[in-house]
């Protein structure tokens, strides 16, 4: 088993915080938690008191990802396998415990330079996160989702992901330069699809240019129906939908692609897959979808 458990937040840097208020509340169908910082937005989706916090900034950005370890002796053993590697880790602060509501906490650069945090000991909320729109979505032992980080260097990332962090290769995807906007190439180009826990896929690793340092985050929600809704809050509300409704050939979520105040997106999907590690066996997929996932001309990718 990998030390890492699951995805369990974001920390999004943002010139316009209103905005991405209402695009968590209204488009995505998240409830707004209260926090130490008055200026930030909390964005909830279960328990957990923020998934996504949202603190002003003078760039749109991710700032970090959150990755939530089991307990203090798994956290002790991803510092040793963190320290044998040879990798820098940056120990929290006081004041970035409490703003996080976490008991320990280290920050760590990867490879690719992806800002990533590890902790343990999250608090909870006892207020329930009621969506007005009836949204509930998949988190628990699968976490919040999956993220699409940038990553130029295959052999690299693997080597941290999968060799120091203990994530395990899922799937992986040859791309095509043109479509991501690169130049035409002789070497292929991967995406890589690494889990940590039963969700197919936790993080995915592509050469993609991202100015905001994230390609996408994936939410799922449990029914076809949350999806559905999020579609007509889309249209209502004016957030530019980049894709088309699709099926995934890779983890078979059914899902749409929405651009996020930020630059960066979010797949909003339901009905993804979960593996088990002894019979997972890991596939180079060819198609990205068995049907539809259609991106807009010229929108993003
Ligand atoms: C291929 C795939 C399987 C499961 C996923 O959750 C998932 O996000 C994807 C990749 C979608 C993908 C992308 O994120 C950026 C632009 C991409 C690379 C394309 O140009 C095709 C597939 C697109
Ligand atoms: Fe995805």
């Amino acid at each position: 088993m990998s030390l890492i458990r699951s995805l369990g937040y974001l920390r999004v840097e943002a010139t316009d915080v209103p905005a991405w208020r209402e695009f968590g509340v209204k488009v995505l169908g998240m409830t707004e938690g209260r926090g130490p910082d008055p200026s930030a937005a909390y964005l909830r989706m279960d328990d957990l008191p923020a998934r996504i916090v949202v603190v002003p900034g003078d760039r749109d950005r991710l700032a970090a990802s959150g990755w939530e370890l089991a307990d203090p002796t798994a956290f002790a053993r991803l510092l040793s396998a963190l320290e044998e590697a040879g990798v820098a880790a940056k120990p929290a602060a006081p004041d970035e415990l409490a703003d996080r509501r976490v008991a320990q906490m280290i920050s760590v650069d990867d490879p690719s330079g992806n800002r990533l945090e590890f902790f343990c000991g999250a608090s909870l909320d006892t207020r329930p996160a009621l969506s007005a729109y009836g949204t509930r979505f998949v988190t628990g032992e699968q976490g919040m989702g999956h993220v699409v980080l940038p990553a130029f260097d295959d052999a690299a990332a693997l080597r941290f992901w999968v060799d120091v962090l203990g994530f395990r290769l899922r799937d992986s995807m040859r791309l095509i330069p043109e479509t991501i906007g690169l130049p035409p190439s002789e070497h292929p180009l991967w995406m890589r699809f690494l889990g940590c826990g039963p969700r197919h896929h936790s993080v995915a690793l592509a050469p993609i240019p991202a100015p905001s340092g994230l390609v996408h985050l994936m939410t799922e929600t449990e029914t076809i129906d949350d999806v559905g809704r999020a579609i007509d809050r889309c249209a209502r509300h004016k957030a530019p939908m980049i894709s088309t409704l699709g099926r995934h050939a890779n983890d078979h979520m059914i899902s749409f692609y929405v651009r996020t105040p930020s630059g960066f997106d979010i797949e909003y999907g339901t009905g993804g897959l979960t593996v088990d590690d002894h019979t997972w066996v890991a596939r180079h997929t060819t198609a990205h979808s068995v049907w539809g996932h259609r991106f807009a001309a010229g929108g993003g990718h």
